[in-house]
């Protein structure tokens, strides 16, 4: 019987999206639902939580899962510990969304083809489609990489520019079961603002500090207190070297300002309220090869 008011055929389902780093994975999420929860960056390899994002529409709701960069250039306890986030995201996912950019085909990308399951419909997603000028090219192309696996279906995209964004959602459609919702019409990510709010941080870090910062830096939110409107966040930024922090620091502090203005004004945006920001840098050395220190920091 049903008690609600959610028509008979809802539908609701898990989305996986995967692919190499850097093609595109945040920015297509967070097009889709239409707000900011993954973060992006120039910089391979930013997403190291899986993230929800989540869409209701009047007869279904997506629920969007952004997995991990699948890593396979440096091995270490964190880089395993990613790729086995992004096999167990997969076999729970209704569809899968697997990524690559128009035009380019690599071992990489053949390495993230080689963990999809036989069981779960793939779609595959060609974004970036705005880079291509000669559109027949992608024809040929895309029935290049479509002969390395069995694809439900196939979608060129351009995340960033939205397009064909509808029919990628259309196609997403098909193939969810029909369940009622499992979260509120208006609920856009089950992350707490206190993750959100690190995840913030660390795309400004990656945004503003560049490539000679390494990935394996992270963010800890020591503090996060809502008093009325107002949330106060005492944030830390963590490097492996000293060398490291003084250029997030930068001359004279302006580096870490500017990480600190530009953090805020985004999270004020997305609570909807004033933010106090206060952000520190200190040094750990080692801890992205140590996998109880992993544990430590949420990554399991
Ligand atoms: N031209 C163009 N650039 C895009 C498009 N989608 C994403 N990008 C850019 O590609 C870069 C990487 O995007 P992300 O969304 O961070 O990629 P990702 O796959 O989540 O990356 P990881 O977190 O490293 O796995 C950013 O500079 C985006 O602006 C697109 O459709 N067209």
């Amino acid at each position: 019987m049903n008690t609600t008011s959610t028509p008979d055929n809802f539908r609701c389902g898990y989305i996986a999206i995967v692919g190499r780093p850097n093609v595109g994975k945040s920015t297509l999420m967070n097009q889709l639902i239409g707000a900011k929860v993954s973060i992006t960056s120039r910089k391979a390899q930013t997403t190291r939580h899986r993230i929800t994002g989540i869409q209701t529409l009047d007869d279904a709701q997506f629920i969007y899962v952004d997995t991990p960069g699948f890593q396979t250039r440096h091995s270490n306890a964190l880089n395993n510990t990613l790729n086995k986030t992004v096999t167990n995201t997969l076999v729970s996912a209704d569809v899968i969304l697997y990524l690559i950019e128009a035009g380019t085909f690599g071992p990489a990308d053949q390495q993230v083809i080689d963990l999809l399951p036989p069981d779960v419909p793939v779609i595959l997603v060609i974004n970036k489609a705005d880079r291509v000028k000669d559109k027949a090219a992608l024809m040929p192309f895309a029935q290049n990489v479509a002969s390395k696996f069995s694809f439900a279906a196939i979608v060129p995209v351009s995340a960033k520019l939205r397009f064909q964004l509808d029919a990628l959602q259309n196609e997403i459609k098909r193939f969810m079961p029909e369940n009622p919702p499992v979260f509120g019409p208006d609920d856009i990510t089950d992350r707490s603002e206190k993750f959100l709010a690190s995840e913030i941080v660390r795309e400004k870090l990656f945004r503003l500090v560049g490539d000679e910062l390494p990935y394996t830096s992270t963010v800890m939110i020591e503090k996060f207190e809502q008093e009325g409107d107002l949330r106060r966040i005492f944030a830390v930024i963590l490097v492996e070297r000293d060398t490291q922090k003084s250029m997030v620091i930068g001359n004279k502090g302006a580096r870490l300002k500017e990480v600190s203005t530009q953090a805020r004004l985004d999270m004020e945006k997305l609570f909807g309220g004033p933010v106090y920001l206060e952000i520190w840098v200190k040094v750990r050395s080692g801890w992205a090869d140590n996998e109880a220190g992993l544990r430590a920091y949420g990554y399991e």
